[in-house]
């Protein structure tokens, strides 16, 4: 029965890997998938992954209707078993009702990857549609990390070097713009992400930013190196 699956987690734990790996492994056992992505940082039309690897996509307009592109492409005489949806969070709540129409009623698995939500910590329009109607949400397994060592949960906005918590919710990362200064992503733990804490900001506060008092408890001290074997002399 074909499924609707939603992998999510922070910027940076490998979304765009996965659904590059997923499209392998489906498509190397004869099954003909389509790729979509929205605002990817390689460009219009493409997914691609920090990893180096990269393919073509159908870039997911805001006016793009899924079932009518499967249909159409039906009609054509294509057959399609699966769909990958990467950046999925920047989809509309009707184009996620749309793939789940697609999985319903024409059994075409559809695999959507994207983050579960914005700087300010709240959810994108497509990840909520996602996960209150995904078959399953999976959670991606490589856990990107906070500065501190803890697991990053939060993906922090930081503006010509300053964390921002208000703002438009897509601007798309590592690009320069006239009017929005240069953006940058940081995936934080919540404790940094409530005390406004980059990476930047606690190498500013401190030069060794695990022994800041408050941090004690967040980043210990790194751990003793092992005892050396004791050897006799003679
Ligand atoms: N030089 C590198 N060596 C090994 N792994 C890397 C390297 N650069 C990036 N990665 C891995 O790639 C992941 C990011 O992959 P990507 O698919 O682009 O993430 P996402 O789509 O979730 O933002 C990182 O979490 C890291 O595990
Ligand atoms: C947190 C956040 C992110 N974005 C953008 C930045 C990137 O272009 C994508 C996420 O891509 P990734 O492959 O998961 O790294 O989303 C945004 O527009 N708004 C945000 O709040």
């Amino acid at each position: 029965m074909a499924e609707l699956v939603f992998f999510t987690g922070t910027m940076d734990c490998g979304k765009s890997t996965l659904a590059l790996q997923m499209d392998h492994n489906h498509a190397a056992r004869g099954r003909t998938g389509l790729i979509f992505s929205q605002h990817d940082r390689a460009g219009t039309n493409m997914l691609s992954s920090r990893l180096g690897l990269a393919t073509g996509a159908i870039e997911v307009a805001d006016e793009l209707d899924f079932w009518e592109v499967i249909v159409e492409r039906a009609t054509a005489g294509q057959h399609i078993d699966y769909l990958i949806c990467d950046e999925a969070q920047f989809y509309s709540s009707s184009q996620v009702e749309q793939l789940a129409r697609v999985v319903d009623e024409m059994e075409i698995d559809v695999f959507a990857f994207g983050i579960t939500s914005d700087f300010r910590t709240e959810l994108f329009p497509g990840s909520k549609r996602l996960v209150e109607l995904a078959d399953r949400v999976q959670v991606l397994q490589v856990e990107a990390l906070c500065w501190c060592g803890r697991r990053a949960t939060v993906n922090a906005r930081v503006v010509d070097g300053t964390m921002v918590v208000e703002g438009e919710q897509v601007v798309v990362g590592d690009v320069a713009t006239d009017e929005v200064g240069v953006v940058e992503y940081e995936v934080l733990c919540r404790r940094h992400y409530m005390r406004r804490m980059t990476s930047h900001a606690a190498r500013a506060a401190s030069p060794t930013p695990a022994l800041l008092p408050f941090d004690l408890d967040v980043c210990p001290l790194p751990p003793r190196p092992p005892l050396l074997p004791i050897t006799q002399s003679d």
